[in-house]
């Protein structure tokens, strides 16, 4: 029986009467590796990957991949180093288990999510990650998030998020956090944000990113129309340039807003005894930081964002003159929408290496994570480097892929 069973590793199938070489250079055959199976898989004691094929040529196939790869190094004290998987052991198409510090986390649904890229994770399906995690550093919110995927001891695993009761509307509760607050909301997990009991205030909340476009686009053309009309009184060709100065002023305005609106605004610590302020600050930016991967809170709601643009209109009136009021406005209102649209992106999107967007994504990624008091340009760095918050992100030795 045992003769016709084959197991494999990824893409390398192990057959019983073939001798295989450890990184410990210990020879085991097939059938010892298979009888040392479960039925889960492969345990592999305090040993490294089967890295060379005795019975054969060196098996280049392995020895390309084992190099090219980051391997997490054997920590002999940690015990189980590799889980293979046997052949006849259905494998999960819908689970990718790592372990972590001797505890299983079924990490599927980070995979597509994980701000170093999919990629990279790949090649760690089944094995531990105690090393990889600290070789490639990672941070408090990193190691946090990471708890999200536990697969044993669900129930117990952090202290920090029975302080609410994740099954009932957060918004009621979050101001009784107190000054555990920052810390909690800091904290990211992998789920979605109910705010509401009633499902029709909750749809209130949720903006699916298309809303934006759709809401503001015609809004960017109604006032780049009344600039013709009104403000040019139909004179447009001889005022090009001093249109496409006003538009440009805008978009520069729109930047510096940004950057204000997060930094002072979105950030502004609530004080720990304000339930009301908590309660705000929650459902203004907490919520996005607490719950970065809830799409439906991603970008900003069009109702909100029109009364903050009345309010800004009203102040244009008194910076712009009359003739560059309305394009300027167009132009803020355009570099809200690439903002809003690139923030989306920022998250959902997968930017090729070297691209503008690559740069974002990585530099939006440090701020959620790592660094929540730095880095608050999202469609520009600019800013930052001018009030000295821009993030210094890492060399990697291989570029992301999402
Ligand atoms: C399998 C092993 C893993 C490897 C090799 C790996 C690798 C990386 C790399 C290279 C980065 C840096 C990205 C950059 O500089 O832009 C990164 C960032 C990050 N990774 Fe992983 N990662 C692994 C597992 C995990 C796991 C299990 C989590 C769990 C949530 C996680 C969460 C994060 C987060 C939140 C960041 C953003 C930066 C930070 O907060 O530290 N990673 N990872």
């Amino acid at each position: 029986m045992l003769a016709r069973r084959r197991f494999h590793r990824e893409d390398i199938t192990f057959s019983d009467e073939t001798q295989y070489k450890t990184s410990r250079d210990s020879l085991l055959t097939g059938r010892d590796l298979f009888a040392a199976s479960t039925d889960e898989g492969f345990i592999l004691h305090g040993e490294t990957p089967v890295v060379y094929n005795q019975s054969q040529e060196k098996d280049t196939r392995m020895v390309e991949k084992s190099e090219s790869r980051v391997e997490p190094k054997v920590t002999p004290h940690n015990g189980i180093t590799r889980v293979y998987q046997a052949d006849n052991v259905t494998e999960n198409p819908h689970e990718f288990i790592v372990k972590y510090k001797g505890r299983k986390y079924d990490i599927q649904n980070l995979l597509k999510k994980h701000p170093g890229g999919s990629r990279i994770m790949k090649p760690y399906k089944g094995l531990n990650v105690d090393e990889a995690m600290v070789t490639n550093s990672h941070s408090i919110a990193a190691f946090h998030l990471f708890e999200e995927f536990v697969q044993s001891n669900q129930e117990e695993y952090q202290e920090i998020e029975r302080l609410v009761d994740w099954n009932a509307p957060l918004l009621s509760q979050v101001g009784s956090l107190g000054d555990r607050y920052w810390e909690w909301v800091n904290l990211p997990v992998n789920r979605p944000i109910r705010l509401f009991a009633s499902n029709g205030l909750e749809r209130l909340t949720v903006t699916p990113w298309y809303m934006v476009p759709a809401v503001w686009i015609p809004i960017i053309f109604f006032l780049l129309y009344r600039g013709c009309s009104i403000d040019l009184k139909g004179n447009f060709v001889d005022s090009i340039p001093q249109i496409s100065f006003a538009i440009s002023w805008g978009i520069l305005l729109w930047t510096f807003l940004e950057y204000t609106l997060h930094r002072k605004l979105f950030h502004m610590k609530p004080p720990a005894d304000s339930k009301i302020f908590i309660t705000l600050h929650f459902l203004l930016h907490g919520l996005h930081h607490k719950a970065p991967f809830d799409e439906q809170r991603l970008v900003f709601p069009p109702v909100p964002a029109m009364l903050l643009a009345v309010v800004f209109y009203t102040a244009y009136e008194m910076v712009f003159p009359v003739a560059m009021m309305n394009f300027a406005a167009g132009g803020v209102a355009i570099g809200y929408l690439c903002y809003d649209m690139t923030h989306y992106y920022l998250h959902y999107g997968s930017p090729k290496a070297e691209t503008y967007m690559y740069v974002m994504k990585r530099y939006h990624n440090y701020h959620h994570f790592s660094y929540h008091d730095e880095g608050f340009g999202i469609s520009s760095r600019l800013w930052d480097y001018v009030f000295g918050t821009a993030i210094t992100l890492r060399n990697l030795k291989k570029a992301i892929e999402w």
